[in-house]
């Protein structure tokens, strides 16, 4: 395997060359139905509304074979070290169900490990749910909380709120405690019977300041609440590492275990979203999560782009990013379920791929990852779509729709349902964003030519969000082998970590200020 520059790569010089192609004309209902692509998970991935040609396609199909894509995926489903920065493998797909060979480390089968920990969730979650388990007044739990922050809290959360409406039967509540800012838990603490809550410490070293502060902030409320005979530790599970300091911890009900290969934004599908969303919706509904996820890992093993969803996605925003510069990427869920979503993805994103070096440390001189940013529609549309319609940059644009609403709760309004109508915003958008609009008044003048694809499925649901997710996480990986990256490290999130440190050390009376800590 050869770990290349993509500015070193003939077919990446040879996409430069190409005329680039305007959507405005080129969208037709025949090209809308020739540039879809059926993914793994009950999801379709169309790209009509994306600036390539038959011609752009096959150069991407050779951009792909020349850093060879499909090859660094094979490697790393096979347990090689693909995260050289941390000198770990890299084994979240894992977490759903093995597709190649079994991985070894650490003198074990990891598919296994991960296994065995999915059993002890689905023990413990049925147990919960069905009150063998209770809190330590003997109540059953009704609320779950998770203390958590970055990947031990957003694709959980977001997970959470997605499949919050496709649920008939009974419910545990999820609340979510992240930031160090005290206002964040007291919020949420203020709202809580603590004899009937069960919190899930989630941290995969162990050691993240915001979560342990939350942590003893709870404890701290628990045992201040006067609730006779309650016992901190009998209303708190740990996610964690075997060996976090939360691992070894006698402070807590029952531990899950995760390991250094899964990073913490890829963490979702193993006990870090695992035992949340199992006690909020039942195992079952994890088990499904996990199954579309699965389904969209196998389908990204295919070689031809033109079948391959996540690939196809990748490499177009490789020609966005790199071949039209584009510097955004904005994610657009006509769905209220994923408003939390775009944040997740954000952290998926921008923490995988904001590098400015490639694996093997060299400053690269092309743009990696984009800014990510999101909001559900149609409420986005009220708010940011101005800019995407006539502001001066072009924007990447990725919408998400669902043919039928979670709830199923609609009704006709002046001849259509609300769902009808949030799916013809969208509709309406892809096309005047593409189509634009001629008018003699500037001011009412749209360029179009602003380029968007699209994910459907028929609702979302377990199956189809797994599937989602998986497409997010594989199209990241796939740029960041494109890029030559080490997707799977964070090393630019440390600096403000140590310095905040230093800064409470500093200035102990003025925690804010004191002139930033003497400048430290
Ligand atoms: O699960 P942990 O170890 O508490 O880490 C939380 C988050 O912190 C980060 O390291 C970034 O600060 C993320 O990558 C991670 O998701």
């Amino acid at each position: 395997m050869e770990f290349k520059n993509l500015d070193s790569c003939t077919s990446f010089a040879k996409l430069r060359n190409q005329e680039p192609c305007s959507v405005k004309d080129m969208l037709t209902k025949e090209r809308i139905q020739a540039f879809s692509i059926l993914e793994g998970g009950g999801l379709t991935y169309n790209y009509a509304a994306m600036p390539v040609t038959e011609a752009t396609i096959q150069t991407l199909q050779e951009l792909s074979n020349e850093q060879q894509l499909i090859e660094k995926y094979i490697a790393l489903l096979n347990g090689e070290t693909m995260n050289t920065g941390e000198n770990r493998l890299v084994l979240h797909q894992l977490t759903r169900g093995q597709i190649l060979n079994p991985v070894f480390a650490d003198n074990e089968d990891k598919g296994k490990f991960y296994q065995g920990q999915l059993e002890k969730i689905k023990e413990f979650s049925s147990k919960v749910r069905k009150g063998e388990i209770t809190g330590s007044t003997g109540k059953p739990f009704s609320t779950v909380v998770q203390i958590g922050i970055g990947g031990s809290d957003l694709g959980p959360r977001a997970l959470y709120l997605a499949l919050k409406g496709s649920q008939d039967e009974k419910q545990l509540a999820a609340k979510f405690i992240s930031n160090v800012d005290p206002d964040d838990a007291a919020d949420v603490i203020s709202g809580l019977d603590f004899e009937t809550t069960l919190f899930i410490l989630v941290s995969k070293s162990g050691t993240t300041l915001e979560t342990l502060t939350n942590r003893d902030l709870v404890i701290e409320a628990i045992k201040a609440s006067g609730i006779k005979g309650i016992d901190p530790s009998r209303h708190i599970v740990a996610v964690t590492s075997k060996t976090s300091p939360l691992a070894s911890s006698d402070t807590v009900l029952d531990a899950f275990f995760i390991d250094d290969y899964i990073g913490g934004r890829y963490s979702s599908t193993s006990a870090v979203g695992g035992v949340l969303l199992s006690l909020a919706f039942g195992y079952e509904t994890f088990a499904e999560l996990l199954q579309g996820a699965h389904e969209a890992d196998k389908m990204a093993l295919e070689n031809d782009i033109t079948k391959n969803a996540a690939l196809m996605d990748a490499l177009i925003g490789v020609y966005l990013r790199n071949v039209l510069a584009l510097p955004t990427t904005a994610i657009l869920p006509y769905s209220q379920g994923l408003n939390r979503f775009p944040a997740h993805l954000q952290q998926v994103d921008m923490e995988s791929n904001g590098k400015h070096v490639n694996r093997s440390g060299e400053k690269v001189s092309y743009a990696t990852g984009p800014v990510i940013f999101g909001e559900s529609g149609t409420n986005g549309q009220h708010s940011f779509y101005q800019l995407l319609h006539q502001g001066t940059d072009t924007v990447a644009l990725q919408f998400i729709g669902f043919s039928e609403s979670q709830y199923g709760k609609d009704i006709v309004v002046e001849g259509s349902t609300s769902q009808k109508k949030l799916n013809a915003n969208l509709a309406a958008q892809i096309v005047a964003f593409a189509r634009g609009k001629d008018d003699k008044n500037p001011n009412k003048q749209f360029e179009g030519n602003r380029y968007s694809s699209l994910l459907t499925a028929r609702t979302l649901n377990a199956r189809t969000l797994g599937a989602l997710l998986a497409h997010y996480e594989n199209k990241v990986m796939f740029q960041g082998f494109a890029w030559n990256l080490n997707s799977f490290d964070q090393e630019g999130v440390q600096l403000g970590k140590i310095l905040a440190k230093k800064v409470l050390e500093g200035c102990k009376d003025d925690p804010i200020l004191k002139a930033y800590a003497d400048l430290l």
